[in-house]
């Protein structure tokens, strides 16, 4: 099958959150799988100083009075080609943010078509759109039948501009419906993604639907809810150059150093005894940041602990967690900054995790830190849900820490609850082993996309490729017989 993933960030390209991640990974999962998948991103001022663009471009096209030009090259360190759209409005050294951001990811969309429908070169079957950004594509694609549309959501908060605003940029054809991007997307789009199970449930309510839980119910019958993976290469503690120590979880004893050096990296005391506590992650609402900022102070005087933050967003947040910093010399550190190295050695050096998110469409910080053996404290929300168990002592189960109710009292009293059972360091290590060995990896996830690209082509689920059946470890046949490609 051929796919071209639409989106506005890709690791190790531009990435902002947890999106860039999906669409940097997964497609070369499914290529792996035997099918041709490709990436197209908007050519981002600093893409240049990432990798070697060629000068060239492959196609000139035009979209809302615009010229612009597509650049053909490689994800880094994947065979996955990706074309990336040029215009000077893409030259700012930024991703998102800027008054101009409705216009240029609405240009960008366009663009995308545009490509679609008048590329000689690469036709492809399939436009995998990725949030709001693209949610004008499944509109526009709606009158050429042979290009079929996925649309995913990753996050619902954000929704795009409204209609009135559409139809001063772009032209809104007579067949949108829905008031804005987003909800003209999930109706346009043959089939809908979002990224867990349990939030694809979520969004059909009035508590996680952000308005648009009526659209969400109605347009179940082709909603699907595929749990994201984590790219457990690049994210491994065997191997993880980043980290000081290389450890498994056969050889736990040496993750101490990397606690250790943790805390002298970030000016805290450098004591193993200490409850670490981290968190990487945007400054938003959804985070659930204003429930930590209701209960930090007193769990920092009530116990010995010790707290790592590493993230940027909303400045009010960012001031009320450097202000609260500033009171714990020596046990607190805030890191108001984006930086994928202490990421990691955050994950490789916390005893903890902590994700009291609001909402959650899957969250892949908390399997990240998992893998690192650093256990989750979260709230039951959506992927956190599909992805965490709360912990058993009675029967050796579960891995992390989980509070229900998005109340201060409730995450207070999961914190302390965690922090008891971290003296027990047996018992812990055993919960960090059970977290270490979950699988992760997004080879379940890309059979389940495979699945739903079948699906919206029309093509028989029973009939694997080669590559496919490889992958899922069942015997090949001889002479190998290609029975799936539409191409
Ligand atoms: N300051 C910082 N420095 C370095 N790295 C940082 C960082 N802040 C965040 N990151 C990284 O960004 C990613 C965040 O991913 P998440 O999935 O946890 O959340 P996000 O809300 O961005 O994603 C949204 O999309 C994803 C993908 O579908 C869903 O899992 C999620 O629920 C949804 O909200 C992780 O790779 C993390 O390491």
């Amino acid at each position: 099958m051929k796919i071209l993933f639409v989106a506005a960030e890709a690791v190790p390209l531009a990435k902002v959150g947890g999106m860039g991640d999906v669409v940097g990974a997964l497609p070369q999962f499914l290529r792996k799988m035997g099918h041709d998948v490709r990436v197209f991103m908007p050519y981002y001022g600093f893409l240049s100083d990432k990798l070697d663009i060629p000068e060239e471009p492959v196609w000139l096209g035009s979209a809302m009075f615009q010229e612009f030009a597509v650049y053909e090259t490689f994800l880094p360190g994947t065979d996955v080609p990706l074309y990336l759209f040029g215009h000077p409005v893409f030259d700012p050294r930024r991703i998102y943010y800027g008054e101009d951001e409705d216009w240029r990811f609405t240009f960008f969309a366009n663009g995308a078509s545009e490509f679609a429908w008048n590329y000689e070169d690469w036709k492809p079957e399939i436009l995998h759109c990725h949030d709001w950004h693209t949610g004008m594509i499944p509109v526009w694609m709606q009158e050429t039948p042979e290009i079929k549309t996925i649309f995913t959501i990753h996050n619902l908060a954000y929704q795009g501009p409204w209609r009135w605003r559409l139809d001063q940029m772009t032209w809104c054809p007579w067949y949108m419906q829905g008031h804005n991007t987003m909800a003209a997307a999930v109706q346009s789009a043959d089939l809908v993604s979002t990224v867990s199970p349990t939030y694809a449930k979520q969004i059909q309510t009035s508590a996680y639907g952000e308005n648009l839980d009526g659209l969400m119910s109605f347009i179940s019958g082709k909603l699907w809810g595929i749990l994201n993976g984590v790219d457990v290469e690049r994210y491994n503690p065997e191997t993880d150059r980043y980290i000081v120590e290389n450890f498994n979880a056969e050889t736990l004893d040496q993750r101490a150093a990397n606690k250790s050096a943790l805390q002298e990296e970030l000016g805290l005391e450098m004591n193993e005894g200490r409850f670490l506590m981290g968190m990487v992650t945007r400054l938003v609402e959804q985070k659930g940041i204003d429930l930590l900022l209701q209960i930090l102070d007193r769990f920092m005087a009530y116990t010995d602990a010790q707290f790592v933050l590493l993230g940027t967003g909303d400045h009010y947040y960012e001031s009320q967690m450097w202000h609260m910093a500033a009171r714990y010399p020596g046990r607190m550190s805030v890191q108001i900054l984006h930086n994928d190295g202490l990421a990691r050695r955050i994950y490789a050096g916390c005893d903890v995790f902590l994700m009291p998110s609001r909402f959650e469409p899957c969250g892949i910080t908390q399997m990240m830190a998992m893998r690192y053996g650093c256990i989750p404290i979260v709230r039951r929300t959506g992927g956190l849900v599909d992805t965490v168990k709360h912990h058993d002592p009675l029967n050796q189960d579960g891995w992390g820490y989980c509070f229900d109710r998005y109340e201060p009292l409730d995450f207070f009293t999961c914190m302390v609850r965690t922090w008891e059972s971290f003296r027990y360091p047996q018992y812990w290590r055993e919960m960090q082993k059970r977290a270490m060995s979950l699988d992760f990896s997004w080879d379940k996830s890309a059979q389940e996309y495979v699945r739903m690209y079948k699906q919206v082509l029309g093509l028989s689920q029973t009939d694997l490729l080669p590559e496919e059946k490889r992958a899922l470890g069942l015997p090949v046949d001889e002479p190998e017989t290609s029975t799936v490609s539409a191409s």
